[in-house]
Parts: structure tokens; sequence; C-alpha cells
């Protein structure tokens, strides 16, 4: 698995998504009801029982609306929202409405279901109320108000047109949505990652990897933190040249990265100096892996023109036991690293 991918979260485009819908759904519950609410008391004429279903729901989607902000189950409130929708649908085309004027107000509500359950959801639920509505209205027996046969065709060409508009709209909302969402995924990626190497960088290490230990710090301490650096790296891009000396430090990558494990953390912090993490590791197996990372560098030469070229690495070994510790392990591991090199090179200080 792409290290980046562990750590990849669609959460600010997802959080964004979220926040539009509440905003959507907040505003039409209010807006919505008291539209419902002003007709209900203002233009329902003499039809009680009109006038009281309007109430009972217009009432309901304010309730539901603000019972809303009070609990996590957002979706909950959607569909109960969606319902309720359904209801005061079927209740219009049943009853008329005022003066057999129901069927025009069902008209701006196919956008809702889109609206709230995304293009496809919407479609089947726009399908499931169209159905209903032919259901009912072309069975006048069982309805209160009266249409003319013409008006219920004009009613339901127009709710399918409706329908279609608003599925097309949708449908590409959607698709811009996600072409969005891979352009801030691959930013974040390539922001996040060395060009040269493909490990993930220092600004990765600083932003990212922070804000996830600190999110679930029992997963990463008690962590051993290492700084190794590749010796005597400038006379290899001095020798052969910097296009060998890139070849190098992609070797050192690979090797480092092919022989962690997958929750380690290998990083490259600056030319030729790599961070490494081991989460839930302690001193002792940290220091035994660095030595078979040592081992394994000095072991697997790069070849140039036929030519082995044989590289070794210091490594500084530290150990963070909280978050607290981290930037004062990796000081030190800095520090240790420096000794490595001037008691020889080629070696593990730490402890
Ligand atoms: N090819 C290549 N070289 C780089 C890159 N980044 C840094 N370097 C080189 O790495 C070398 C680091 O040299 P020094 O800091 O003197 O360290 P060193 O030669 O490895 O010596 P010690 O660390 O003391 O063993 C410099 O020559 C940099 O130009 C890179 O991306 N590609």
């Amino acid at each position: 698995m792409d290290w980046w991918q562990k750590f990849i979260s669609l959460k600010s485009t997802e959080e964004v998504e979220l926040k539009r819908k509440k905003l959507v759904f907040y505003m039409l519950s209010y807006l919505c009801s008291l539209i419902i609410l002003y007709f209900a008391n203002q233009q329902s004429g003499d039809n009680s029982a009109v006038k009281v279903t309007l109430n009972v729901l217009g009432i309901f989607f304010i309730i539901n609306a603000v019972l809303s902000h009070f609990h996590q189950r957002f979706k909950v409130s959607v569909i109960l929202c969606s319902i309720g929708i359904s209801i005061l649908v079927l209740y219009l085309a049943y009853s008329g409405g005022n003066q057999n004027t129901g069927l025009y107000w069902i008209l701006p509500f196919p956008i809702v279901y889109f609206v709230f359950f995304g293009y496809f959801n919407g479609l089947i639920g726009n399908i499931l109320v169209y159905f209903a509505l032919m259901a009912l209205l072309f069975n006048p027996g069982i309805l209160e108000a009266t249409y003319r046969s013409v008006e219920i065709s004009r009613f339901l060409a127009s709710y399918l047109v409706a329908m279609i508009l608003c599925l097309i709209a949708e449908y590409f909302r959607f698709q811009s949505y996600v072409e969005l969402t891979m352009l801030n995924f691959n930013k974040q990626k390539q922001a996040n990652t060395d060009a040269l190497t493909k490990l993930p960088n220092r600004r990765f290490i600083d932003n990212i990897l922070l804000e996830s230990a600190t999110i679930n710090p029992e997963k990463y301490f008690p962590m051993t933190v290492v700084i190794t650096d590749i010796d005597h790296f400038k006379k290899v891009n001095d020798t052969y040249g910097h296009d060998t000396g890139d070849l190098a430090l992609v070797h050192i990558a690979n090797l480092l990265k092919e022989n962690c494990r997958g929750s380690d953390i290998v990083s490259r912090i600056g030319g030729e100096e790599f961070l490494l993490i081991f989460p839930q590791t302690g001193i002792s197996i940290g220091l035994s892996i660095c030595e078979k990372l040592r081992q394994l560098i000095e072991q697997n030469t790069i070849t140039r023109e036929n030519q082995p070229i044989t590289l070794t690495a210091s490594f500084g070994v530290s150990q963070a036991l909280t978050l607290f510790d981290f930037e004062q392990a990796k000081k030190q591991a800095d520090i240790l690293m420096y000794d490595a090199k001037k008691a020889g090179r080629n070696q593990i200080c730490g402890g």
C-alpha cells in the first residue's frame, strides 16, 4: 500500500460537502416550513383537513431541523425530512390543497431528493414518488380532489422534466466534486512527498504525522526516532556526478523503505538525511533494526559503469515516550548521528 494512503484524509473535502448538505437542509427545512405554515393559515380557505395537515407537517419540519442541531445523526434527520416531504407531496396531490392548486406546489420538490441523497439515490426517491403520484392520479376514485385529465398529464410531464433537469445538474455537480477531491488529494500528496525518492518529506512529519499522533498517541508511543545520514555523500557526487548521487539517494531510500515494517515511517528530511520513526517500538528493538539497516546499506552496493560503489550511513537513535518528547527525541537523534560521524561513520549511536 502507498504510504500516503494510510494518512491521506479526504476529510477536508468531505467536511466541506457535509457542511453544504447541512446548510441546504437547514435552509430548506426552516424556509419551507415557514411557507407551509403561511399557506396553512392564510391560504387554505375553509378546508380544515388541509389546514391541519399542513400545520402538522410545517411544525414537524421545524422540530426535525431543530433536533438535528442537538444530535449527531444528521442522516436520520434527512431521511425523516424526506419522508415528511413525500407525505406532503402525496397529500397535496390527493387533496388538491387549496382550490385544486396542489399539483403546482409539488413541482419544486424533485430537487430536494437530489440535494439530500445525491444523483443516484435521489433519482430512486424521485421515481418512487413519481410512481406513487401516477397511482394516485390515475385512480380518481380514491382522490379527494378532482383534476381534468389534461391537467394530470401536464403535471406528470412537468414533474418528469423537472426531475431530468435536476438529475443532470446533480450528476455533473457530483462529478466536479469528485474531480476537485482528487485534485486536492494529489496536491496534498505532492506537497508532502519528496520528489526524488517519493518518500514522505519534512512537511509530512511536521504536519500530518504530528496531527495523527496527537489524535491517536497510543498508535505511536513509545517510539524510536532515528536520524540517518549517508557518509561522505559529497564524494559520491564529486566523483561520479550528481545523477549517480541521485541514484544513490533513491537506492538508500528504497532499501530503508523495503526493510522497515509497513507501520514505520521512512522520510527524507534533508539532502542525504533520513528520519525514521518506529512506532510502538522500544529503544533496544529500534537499535537492532538500525543495525540491520546499517549492514544492508553497506552490503548492497550500487553499480555505475560496472563499478560497484559502496555506501555507508551513520545513525543516531533516540526514543520518545510521549508526543511532548518527540521534538527533543529528534534533536537528540541528530546529535547522536553526528557523534556516530565523529566516531568514524558507518555506525550507530544511541540509547
Ligand atoms: N545528488 C544529490 N546530492 C545531494 C542532494 N541533496 C544534497 N546533496 C549533496 O549531499 C552532499 C552532502 O554533503 P555533506 O553535508 O558535506 O556531507 P557528506 O559528504 O555526506 O559527509 P558526512 O555527512 O560528514 O559523511 C552535498 O554535496 C549536497 O550537494 C540531492 O538531492 N541529490
